[in-house]
């Protein structure tokens, strides 16, 4: 189908990620995933949805009239029609992010957009899946994501960041807990006592609305 979108949710919250975290965010929803993290908060959006014009995408994103813009899911980057709701979203003068899994190529994402690249570690399950000719294409712009569920993984994502040298790459390294599977409070002491140059994060809206749907 031509310049449509199949679409979980529409809604408007404060970012709970990312470089923009605390900021007053529409999100946009894309429905489906080829992967399967054993830790996904949002498996809702593997399936179902509704098909969406992007004008009528566009049109219900003005009403909010926000400033940034979250492009989530399920995986965006699955549903080529993303790529035109992107750069429609940038021409209308928003900040637009981008979170995706890293599996899929991001080259054709338009610049200004931030693209948040969520490497995938072993605790996920699906760590196979990392396309890592996506980190020649990172700039100051973008961001670069590790969830990690285990000390394990935190090594894991130490040694990534070391090898790509992922803090000169992208304008943010993010290390957030996997919600359910380390404690917050033993990944923030790891990435003190190793003084990384990475930004801890943690969910704010887990924090703030216990994973209800739609904030
Ligand atoms: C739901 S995903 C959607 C975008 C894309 N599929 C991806 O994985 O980046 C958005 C972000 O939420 C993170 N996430 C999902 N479940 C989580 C959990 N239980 N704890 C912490 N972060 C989680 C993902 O790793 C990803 O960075
Ligand atoms: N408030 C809020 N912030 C978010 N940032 C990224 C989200 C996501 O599910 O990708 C998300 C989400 O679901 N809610
Ligand atoms: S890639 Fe993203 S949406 Fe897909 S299963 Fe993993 S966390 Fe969930
Ligand atoms: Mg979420």
């Amino acid at each position: 189908m031509q310049n449509t979108l199949r679409i979980t949710e529409v809604f408007y919250s404060l970012q709970g990620e990312t470089r923009t975290s605390g900021l007053p965010t529409v999100f946009v929803r894309l429905t489906g995933c080829p992967l399967r993290c054993q830790y996904c908060d949002s498996a809702y959006a593997f399936s179902g949805g509704t098909q969406r014009t992007l004008d009528s995408l566009l049109e219900q994103v003005a009403g909010y009239r926000p400033r940034y813009v979250c492009v989530t899911g399920g995986e965006p980057l699955a549903q080529p029609n993303v790529i035109p709701l992107l750069e429609r979203l940038c021409d209308s003068g928003y900040s637009v992010s981008l979170e995706t899994s890293g599996a899929l190529d991001i080259s054709a994402v338009d610049t200004r957009v931030s693209r948040v690249v969520d490497l995938k570690t072993p605790g996920s399950n699906e760590a196979h899946r990392n396309r890592y000719e996506n980190i020649a294409l990172l700039t100051a712009h973008d961001q670069v994501k590790f969830v990690i569920c285990s000390r394990e993984d935190y090594d894991w994502a130490v040694s990534k960041l070391i090898e790509y040298r992922l803090e000169q790459r992208a304008g943010e390294v993010l290390f957030s807990p996997s919600h359910q599977d380390v404690s917050a409070r033993d990944l923030a002491d790891w990435v003190v006592a190793d003084n990384l140059p990475v930004r801890m994060q943690l969910q704010l809206h887990k924090i703030l609305w216990n994973d209800e749907p739609g904030r």
